[in-house]
This record gives structure tokens, sequence and C-alpha cells, in this order.
């Protein structure tokens, strides 16, 4: 079992690569089913999510190659087999599995999706947008079953302007005869990226990007090259922690008008933002001011960045408050808090965080892959040594998160530890 050790204390300086976007690359990597010759996409960062989904592509037939953050696909060969159980439930989006799969084959049997526990996760709004496109979807034992004669594009309102709902609609719809119109479709820029790759592979896509979406079907898809988007939630996290440690530290490789929302609530806590072209630079910040942040959907304040932002919130003066309105148990990661001496509550869908706080080096587990990154932080942050458990959550989502920390002064490292150790440690 691996943790995370961390000594607390170092201040971060120097310059911090991000990598190519978890949420696209997720997607993407499913997409290249749609092709008829190979699609090659760089930027993948090296997280578990993209390994799995590379196994899964290898599970029903695929070549995949990932080399130097390259991925290539070469789809010719692949076949609608089930994957009822197994590694779609490593992760959440193996639900893209279902679109593309729908798209090419007119069938899937795909398992119920696992990732991030963050409350309950419905996905009755891709199953709406399959269905309208005229599939029959059923649920037997924890597979969804889909299958259709042929797919007709449809007009379909979605009852929340969900990511996932959005892109495996898409996913489906490029192959579908005639015109499928997505409304109040999600508008965040891993979309786009979606449709960009698509549009490239000889897809008829409108309004990415907005709350209307509209495809024309089209009989075939071809291979393409295509280079990812930087990660904004990884960028966020990196400036979070420059914010509460730093001594001057660019965030590089981004694109700063996906992270508008982070950049606003940081400069409302006291925290210079030195916005580049495609850089960040964020100087010692002295002192910060307690804020109140309520999650939205893009371009509003991103939940998956709220974890992080609780710890930096720990060294603000005053009472923060979080409000939650994408989910509704996204704050496991503050009982971990508490444990390091936070001084943190939460009521309902809020979160309250007073500053600011000496943290205590803990031992603490991982609860999901952003409470995670907030426990790295923390650990950063405390006096003495933190023991990070369950460090696999945060390794589906971050590339190469301890070298990056490495390069920049901070103390942490991973460590194999036995179950004896485990057990003592629980
Ligand atoms: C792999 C991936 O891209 N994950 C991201 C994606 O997750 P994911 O695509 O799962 O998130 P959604 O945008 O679908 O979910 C948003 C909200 O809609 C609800 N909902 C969603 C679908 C549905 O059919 N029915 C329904 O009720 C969800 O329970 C949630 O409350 O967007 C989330 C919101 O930005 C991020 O936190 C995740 O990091
Ligand atoms: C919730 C997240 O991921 P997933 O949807 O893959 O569980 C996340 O990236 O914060």
């Amino acid at each position: 079992m691996d943790v995370y050790k961390i000594i607390g204390g170092n201040r971060l300086k120097g310059t911090v690569k991000i990598s190519g976007a978890k949420n696209s690359a997720v997607a993407l990597i499913p997409a290249s089913i749609l092709a008829n010759s190979p699609v090659t996409i760089g930027g993948i960062p090296e997280i578990s999510d993209a390994f799995t989904l590379k196994a899964l592509l290898e599970e029903i037939g695929g070549e995949v190659v990932f080399e130097n953050g390259q991925m290539t696909i070469d789809p010719r060969n692949m076949m609608p087999i089930p994957l009822p159980n197994g590694n779609v439930k490593k992760l959440r989006a193996s639900y893209y599995l279902m679109g593309a799969m729908l798209g090419r084959f007119k069938k899937a049997v795909i398992g119920l999706p696992g990732g991030c526990f963050l409350g309950p996760r419905p996905i009755d709004q891709h199953i709406k947008g399959f269905e309208a496109l005229g599939a029959t979807v059923t649920n037997e034992h924890g597979a969804i079953y889909l299958r259709a004669e042929e797919l007709r594009g449809a007009k379909i309102y979605l009852d929340v302007a969900s990511v996932g709902a959005t892109i495996n609609i898409m996913l489906a719809a490029v192959r579908a005869k005639g015109r499928t119109i997505i409304e109040n479709a999600a508008k965040e820029p891993e979309i786009i990226d979606v449709a960009t790759l698509l549009t490239n592979m000889g897809a008829n896509i409108k309004g990415a990007g907005t709350s209307v979406i509209r495809i024309e079907g089209v009989d075939e898809l071809h291979g393409t090259n295509h280079v990812i988007i930087p990660d904004r939630i990884e960028a966020a996290t990196f400036m979070i922690m420059a914010a509460a440690l730093g001594d001057g530290v660019t965030i590089d490789n981004i694109i700063p008008l996906h992270l508008e929302a982070v950049t606003a609530k940081l400069r409302e806590m006291g925290v210079k933002v030195e916005e580049g072209e495609e850089s960040i630079f964020i100087p010692k910040t002295d002192i910060l001011q307690a804020v109140d942040v309520k999650t939205l959907v893009y371009p509003g304040f991103p939940t998956d960045v709220q974890q992080p932002l609780s710890v930096l919130m720990t060294q603000a003066i005053g009472a923060s408050k979080i409000t939650e309105t994408i989910y509704t148990s996204r704050f496991k990661h503050i009982d971990e808090l508490r444990r390091m001496n936070a001084n943190a509550r939460v009521e309902g869908n809020t979160a309250i965080i007073l500053g600011p706080t000496k943290l205590h080096g803990s031992k603490v587990r991982a609860t999901d892959l952003r409470a995670g990154a907030a426990l790295v932080l923390a650990g950063l942050l405390a006096e003495g040594e933190t023991e990070i458990h369950d460090i696999y959550h945060i390794e589906r989502g971050y590339s190469h998160f301890v070298e990056k920390l490495r390069s920049l002064g901070a103390d942490i490292w991973k460590e194999s530890i036995t179950a004896s150790a485990l057990e003592r440690a629980e």
C-alpha cells in the first residue's frame, strides 16, 4: 500500500508545468472509438484514469500506444465486447464508452461507472439522451445495456447542465442520422476540446461551449491528430498552493481565461495573480482574507477546486464559507482537516472555515481525488509529518504530483508501507 509522506514547512518557488486536462483526456480517448483509422492525441496526462482507459480500449480490440504523453489509438479492430465489470468501475469517465460504442456499433454493455463518491451521481440525463436518439437502454445487475436499430437525431433538453451527459450525447449523435440539438448543454472548456477532436475527425458540431449544441450526423469519422487543452483544475490546485506557501511560483502551460473564477476569488483573498499569455505568476502572499464562495457550473467557481481552496481558507483571517451546489456530499475532507487542527465545520451544503490556524501533521485518508489534493496542501503547511493514505484517488487525476511538488521545493515523497503499519495507522 502506497502513502504520501510530507514534512511541512518548506516554501515553494519556481515553475510548474501543467499537464493535459484529465476531464478532456478521459473523453478524447473513448472518442477515438468512433474513427475508422488511428487517432493521435498529444499531451495526455500520465494519470491512472488514462491508463485504465487504455486498458479498456485494448479489452475491446484497440491497439493503443501511450508514450511520452502521446497516445495513438488504432480503433480498426475494435468489437462491441461487453464490459459489465472490472476496469469500468475504476473511474467515472468509463461512461463515455456508452456514447462512443453506441455511435459506432449501435450497441454496448457497460458497467455503471466508479470515480469519486461525492453523493449520488446519477446518469439519467445520459440515458434520456441515448433513448431520444433511438436506443433501448436497460440496467441489468448494475450494467447498462444499450442497443439501437439506427440512431436518429433528436432535440434533447438536459434537466441539469451535465458535463458527462453533454459529451456522451455528442459522442453518439455524431453518428446519428440527421440533426441533434442539445439544449441546456454544459459549457465547460473540456466540451469544446471534445467537439474540436470530433470535428477534426469529420463530425459536424456547432455551438460547443454554449448552452445549445447542434450536431448533423455523418456516416463516417476518420483518424486525426489532436493536442489536448491544459488541466485547469490542476492549475488551480497549484495556484492555491502558491498562494499558501509560495515565494514566487509560475504556473505554466495554461489558458488563463479558463481560470477566471479561481483568479478572481484568490484576488479577493489578497493574492496577487499576474496573468501572462499561457502562464500565471503568483508572488509571495503576505495576508490572506476570509471569503465566501459558491460552486457553480462553468464559468462559475468549479466544484473540483473548492476542496483545495478550503485549506487556503484555514490560513485566512476570519470566517470563510463554501457553498457546494453541484454535489450533496463533497466535504469528507473537512473531517480529515479537523484531525490536522483545522477549525472547520459542515452545515448542510455549506462548510465554514475559521482562520488563521496552525495545522498539525497527522495520518489522514484521501477520501476522493480533490480531497487528496487538499490534504497534500494541508501537509505542506502543517508542522511535522503528515501521512496520506488511499492516494490512488489522487493518482487518478494528478500527473507526477510528487515530482512537480519536489521540484518546487516541497518535502514530499511516496512510500510503500506494510499491511501491519497500515493497521496501526487506522
Ligand atoms: C470525468 C469528468 O469530467 N468529471 C467531472 C464532471 O463529472 P460529471 O460529468 O459526472 O458531472 P455532471 O456535470 O454530470 O454532474 C453535475 C450534477 O448533475 C447531476 N447529474 C448529472 C448527470 C445526470 O445524468 N443526472 C444528474 O442529476 C450530478 O449528480 C451532479 O449533481 O463534471 C463535474 C462537474 O463539473 C466535475 O466535478 C467532474 O470532475
Ligand atoms: C470529481 C472528479 O473526478 P471524477 O468525475 O472523474 O470522479 C474530479 O476530477 O474532481
